[in-house]
């Protein structure tokens, strides 16, 4: 699960589900479950079948969902479908008062009929659906049937070259549109991956007809786009899921080219997949670029945690009192918002001096380390001296700049 932690915060998957629970409540997933002789139960997601069994018992335990799929159609997985869907949650903190009466749109929804299902019982969202696939249609519909919730997800048989308009009611303004295209071009062998990269780990599901597109999800989302030039605010924030990273730039071209007003991308991680979120918007006030995605958080975060470097240099002569009238005038940047005194006592050791030095700092964080770790590395010969030093509070990571 190498990519977990860049998983959304808020995904109900980012601790791994209990398979032996799982296990014991559902005869379905236990039959696919393989258990070791220590007791560990896992899951060879190389099986399709197995994959199945865990999606539509994780529907059943975390979501109170029953579904069914006929065979051979696209398995989804859950951990990729939240990643996308509270993405889209995070966008629509952009939109004003859009956090009531939520009405989205899913473009092509797949037999399980997964988005609009999760969007209803995770985020209370109303959810028009559509699809060219009749099986998958009428699959959908059960789905919704099933579920009874027939007045809140409505699914139309459209089309194959209806994307957005002729789809859409009139009367309706909706909220935002997703849609998880075909990735692959018609008749194209699956594109090479970096001989680095481990190899998918889950069984390929889904029909030609679902994973694969004349012009591939380039061009199924150009006409999305050409779509949403017409229809402009009729949907606040036009979004899609794309499998390769290359299909973002180009998009994003035709997106401004089409007068979208603000872009947006995502990535979005879970186990070895990953994939893109690609959004724009005709609304002008929707700044939906300054959205930054968990990835880009924990890069961010990663680099913040780095404890902070200053380099006394040789030729500034620095003695002794230098250093530590040096490190008080550091020490005092350590400021947070208002303010409740905290005293640190620091030792150091300077050659053959220790520096011993009390220092009050104004913080209302709390401080999780009561010291600050300094570390002076004697560089003189190579004429400068390294104070390291990095201070962890209770809510972030502190770093001064010199
Ligand atoms: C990759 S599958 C996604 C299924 C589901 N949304 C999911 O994420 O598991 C793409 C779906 O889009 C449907 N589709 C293809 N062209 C479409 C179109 N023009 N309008 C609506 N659905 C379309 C396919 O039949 C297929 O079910």
């Amino acid at each position: 699960m190498a990519m977990n932690r860049f998983m959304h915060p808020r995904n109900p998957y980012k601790t791994p589900p209990d398979f032996k629970q799982l296990a014991l409540e559902y005869p379905e997933f236990r039959e696919k479950a393989i258990q070791n002789l220590s007791g560990h139960v896992r899951l060879d997601f190389r099986n399709q079948g197995s994959v199945w069994a865990l999606t539509k018992s994780l529907l059943h335990q975390d979501f109170k969902l029953k579904v069914e799929i006929i065979p051979d159609r696209l398995v989804p997985t859950l951990p990729l479908r939240l990643n996308y869907l509270l993405w889209l949650e995070d966008l629509l903190n952009f939109v004003p008062n859009e956090n009531k009466n939520v009405v989205g749109v899913d473009i092509g929804t797949g037999a399980c009929c997964i988005y609009p299902l999760l969007a209803w019982k995770h985020l209370s969202w109303k959810m028009l659906a559509t699809e060219t696939d009749e099986k998958s249609y009428e699959c959908a519909q059960q789905n919704i049937e099933r579920n009874y919730l027939q007045e809140v997800i409505t699914v139309k048989l459209v089309p194959s070259d209806t994307f957005l308009v002729g789809a859409l009611e009139e009367d309706v303004s909706y909220s935002f549109c997703m849609c998880n295209p075909p990735f692959h071009k018609d008749n194209a062998p699956p594109k090479s991956r970096h001989p680095d990269r481990h190899g998918p780990r889950n069984a390929p599901t889904g029909t030609k007809v679902e994973v694969s597109v004349s012009g591939g999800e380039e061009a199924f989302v150009s006409r999305i786009v050409e779509d949403s030039a017409l229809l402009k605010t009729k949907i606040g924030i036009y979004t899609v899921m794309l499998g390769h990273k290359s299909s973002v730039a180009p998009l994003k071209q035709k997106a401004i080219e089409a007068g979208a007003a603000d872009v947006a991308s995502s990535v979005f991680c879970q186990g070895r997949t990953t994939r893109w979120g690609f959004a724009w918007t005709f609304h002008p006030h929707y700044k939906i670029s300054s959205l930054k995605s968990p990835f880009e958080m924990e890069k961010k975060q990663q680099k913040a945690n780095q404890p902070f470097t200053h380099d006394f240099l040789q030729e500034e002569g620095f003695t002794y009192d230098m250093i530590v009238s040096r490190i008080v005038q550091l020490l005092e940047k350590l400021e947070v918002g208002d303010l409740t005194a905290n005293i640190y006592t620091l030792k150091l050791k300077y050659q053959t001096q220790l520096i011993n030095l009390t220092h009050t700092l104004n913080s209302e964080a709390q401080v999780l380390k009561s010291t600050f770790k300094l570390k002076f590395q004697n560089q003189v010969s190579k004429s400068t001296l390294k104070l390291k030093f990095s201070t962890r509070l209770s809510n972030s990571t502190h770093q001064l700049n010199s």
